[in-house]
């Protein structure tokens, strides 16, 4: 069922566009209860601007706004929340997408409205992401979640403190993924396939083995594939050689740990 009463996305960008694209993908919100603020008209506000949502429209619109999600930069939101703040109601939940910023931060900066984190993936624009959703207050996170959970695997956080973490693991966690598959793609060169086929398999690979994941344990997906003395299980032990590669993925998600902290 769609969240009921307005709701106001302030910021258009990659991940911005990605929310409206699954908000319009899997009716989350009634097109007619969009509004969105952006300085520049995208192809995503441009597509829900044709379906009746409403584009930079005058700041009194923002009167009966239910949620307000904040999708700008980190570095952004004490420049672009302020000016709104004066036209929000009582009935407002605000709700940021930001990375690394915590909410004591955002209500010392935003006043006494409900707060609450999600941290989505841009794979929400087809209705197929993940979100992770922390608020305090019961209400703000019911709203996350009935915002978020029509187009992603959703996940709640028991305290703030994760958040870091899951945005490490989930939030960036598609760009490892490719990096994996790019890195796959090479070995296969220099192996002796040429760079276009290395890359075709690469990608088909991974693509194949997101749809066959289900709910199996990963052990048992791994020893489906990995016959006792055979290739894949020599591949693999080369994979982890002393633990090389659960080394490298703590240090990947401990790196983006720090850099969420340093940019909140
Ligand atoms: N890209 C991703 O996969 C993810 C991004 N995030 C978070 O989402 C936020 C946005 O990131 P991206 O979309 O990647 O950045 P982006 O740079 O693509 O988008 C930011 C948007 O904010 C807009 N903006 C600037 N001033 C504005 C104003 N006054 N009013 C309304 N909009 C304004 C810009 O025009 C831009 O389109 C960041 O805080 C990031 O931490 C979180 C999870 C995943
Ligand atoms: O790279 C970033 O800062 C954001 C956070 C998660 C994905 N993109």
């Amino acid at each position: 069922m769609a969240v009921s009463g307005p709701v106001v996305l302030v910021g258009c960008g990659r991940l911005g566009s990605a929310i409206l694209e699954g908000w319009l993908l899997t009716g989350a919100v009634a097109p007619a209860d969009l509004i969105v603020l952006t300085p520049s008209e995208k192809p995503a506000s441009e597509a829900a601007r044709a379906r009746g949502a409403r584009i930079n429209p005058e700041p009194e619109a923002l009167r009966d706004a239910r949620a307000v999600v904040i999708a700008v930069k980190p570095a952004m939101w004490r420049t672009v929340m302020p000016p709104l703040l004066p036209f929000l109601g009582d009935q407002a939940v605000i709700l940021s997408v930001m990375a690394g910023v915590t909410a004591p931060t955002l209500a010392e900066g935003l006043g006494g409205w409900p707060i609450g984190r999600v941290m989505p993936t841009t794979g929400v624009s087809r209705g197929r992401g993940v979100a992770s959703v922390w608020a305090a207050d019961p209400a703000a996170r019911a709203l996350g979640r009935a915002l978020f959970e029509p187009m992603a695997e959703t996940v709640d956080l028991p305290d703030e403190g994760l958040m870091d973490a899951a945005t490490a693991v989930a939030g960036s966690g598609a760009a490892y993924v490719y990096a994996f598959t790019e890195a796959l793609a090479r070995g296969g060169q220099a192996a002796g396939l040429d760079k276009q086929t290395a890359d075709v398999l690469a990608r088909a690979t991974l693509r194949s083995a997101a749809d066959s994941m289900g709910d199996d344990a990963l052990e048992t997906l791994i020893a489906r594939i990995a016959s006792p003395g055979g290739s894949t299980r020599a591949g693999l032990d080369a994979l982890d050689q002393d633990g090389r590669l659960t080394t490298a993925l703590r240090e990947t998600v401990a790196a983006a740990v720090r850099r969420n902290r340093e940019m909140g």
